[in-house]
């Protein structure tokens, strides 16, 4: 199977001068794979995905998605990506129709046929035709977040980058949600699920990658880094790959600093 996206020898640096951000990342992913993305804050995982969505381009190495050079081709592969970024300027002035009809038809699906597939999507996440058609600053943050989500999928993307997709959503429509994504994936879609809940990485993920200080410290499936390691749990893993074992004395710290006035 040929790998849908490669990265050879990714680098990035913001400023000149200053420290790589991303310290040379090679990397294939293949169709129909969930590749949980993780790595402590600062790793340098939004600035990956920023990369791969042609967000950031000051960066050194080869990126190829869907066979072709994104450096030499900036355009080709943005209609079949999606993306849910980890918090959005939406425009909140709009409502939910005004505003999914408007990115269905800069994807080039008809306004009709956009209209019926938001309402649709958005009516099985729970948010009724009445809520459909108020203003997106009225929404409360799960309804919110699941508008992101039916924007990153209206026009059924071959890829999709999402940053914590689960913030606000409720338990019932979390499970919705895994199941789609599980399917989606059974259906030859690729997902980049980047998040810091271990649980939710390690159940839905076929494959784990680790970033650590700009570098991939573990890839493989969850049975694989579990193997690597002492630990049992994805947490323990991150931890130990991390070289973290401060939680305890630094909890300590930070309680005897506050109890100071
Ligand atoms: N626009 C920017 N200008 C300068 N430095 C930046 C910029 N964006 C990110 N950085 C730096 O790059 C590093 C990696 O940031 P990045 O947002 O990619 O991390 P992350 O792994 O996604 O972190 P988090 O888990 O907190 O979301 C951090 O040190 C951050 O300060």
């Amino acid at each position: 199977m040929e790998p849908v996206i490669t990265i050879k020898d990714l680098r990035m640096r913001y400023e000149k001068g200053k420290e790589e951000i991303l310290k040379g990342i090679n990397l294939q992913i293949y169709p129909g794979q969930i590749i949980g993305y993780i790595g402590p804050n600062g790793a340098g995982k939004s600035t990956t995905v920023k990369i791969m969505l042609g967000i950031l381009d000051e960066f050194e190495g080869e990126i190829n998605i869907f066979g072709r050079d994104i450096s030499k081709d900036r355009t080709y592969y943005k209609k079949k990506i999606g993306y849910v970024p980890e918090s959005a300027e939406i425009y909140e002035n709009l409502t939910a129709h005004e505003y999914l009809t408007f990115l269905g038809e800069v994807y080039g699906i008809k306004a009709e046929k956009a209209d019926n597939k938001a309402k649709k999507l958005l009516s099985l996440f729970g948010i009724k035709e009445g809520n459909y058609h108020s203003r997106i600053s009225s929404y409360s943050k799960g309804m919110k977040q699941k508008l992101l989500i039916v924007a990153s999928l209206i026009h059924d993307p071959d890829i999709l980058f999402l940053d914590e997709p689960l913030s606000g959503l409720d338990a019932n429509s979390v499970m919705i949600f895994k199941e789609v994504l599980a399917q989606l994936a059974a259906n030859g879609k690729t997902i980049f699920y980047s998040s810091h809940i271990m649980e939710v990485v390690e159940k839905i993920s076929d494959r784990i990658l680790l970033l650590n200080e700009g570098q991939i410290v573990a890839d493989g499936t969850f049975e694989e880094l579990k193997a690597m390691s002492e630990e049992g749990s994805l947490e323990g893993i991150f931890n130990q790959l991390t070289g973290f074992n401060k939680h305890k004395d630094i909890a300590d710290e930070f309680i005897n600093t506050l109890k100071v006035v």
